[in-house]
């Protein structure tokens, strides 16, 4: 398969064109604020990748969640790296194998168990390789006590192989509102004016 820089995708055994990611709405992405473009700069100094754009997740509570999947949407590349920040609320961060394909010779695999990585303020992962195409990774809602755990923030960033691939998003990972900026003196947030 073969990224053109028109954005097409073409298989190159058969020089046929392939089919588009699903396609979500298209919401023009904004630009990367200063503070997440500094850090972006220092993730590509620490993990030699490098990064193009960045989603934000605020998980408000313990009940906010992100369900089993890959980060493998076409525009990514095969083999996409993706570095992930987390923020605030301690949280269970879970990977999977994704299930191998039956085959009438051989029994499937049983199921292993996920594996559970505990992510602390300050964590950073780096997904790369052949992660997103093998495995999938998801955020469980927490229960009981802990569902009343504060918010969280994540930060991934990573990079888009064609033009017009942050595109393909849904409005409230783009956002229409205002940025704001942390007030240290003020202790509060504020309007941020670049
Ligand atoms: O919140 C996280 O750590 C994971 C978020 C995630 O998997 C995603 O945005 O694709
Ligand atoms: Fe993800």
């Amino acid at each position: 398969m073969r990224l053109w820089k028109t954005g097409e995708v073409v298989d190159t055994s058969t020089g046929r064109k392939v089919e588009k990611d699903k396609n979500y709405s298209k919401y023009p992405p904004r630009p990367i604020p200063k503070c997440l473009d500094d850090l972006r700069i220092s993730t590509e100094a620490a993990t030699g990748c490098m990064f193009n754009f960045c989603l934000v997740n605020y998980y408000a509570s313990g009940s906010d969640s992100i369900s089993y999947h890959s980060d493998d949407e076409r525009f990514l590349g095969s083999l996409p790296a993706i570095a992930s920040f987390s923020l605030g609320a301690k949280r269970d961060f879970l990977m999977k194998h994704k299930p191998v394909a039956p085959n009438d010779n051989v029994p499937p695999p049983a199921e292993t168990k996920p594996i559970k990585l505990p992510l602390a303020s300050g964590d950073m992962i780096l997904m790369r390789g052949r992660t997103q195409a093998n495995w999938l990774h998801s955020i469980p809602r927490r229960t009981g006590k802990n569902a009343e755990d504060g918010g969280r923030i994540n930060i991934t960033f990573r990079r888009a192989m064609v033009k017009g691939g942050t595109e393909n998003y849904y409005n409230y990972n783009v956002g229409s509102g205002p940025v704001y900026k942390w007030d240290e003196t003020r202790r509060e947030m504020r309007l941020w004016k670049s």
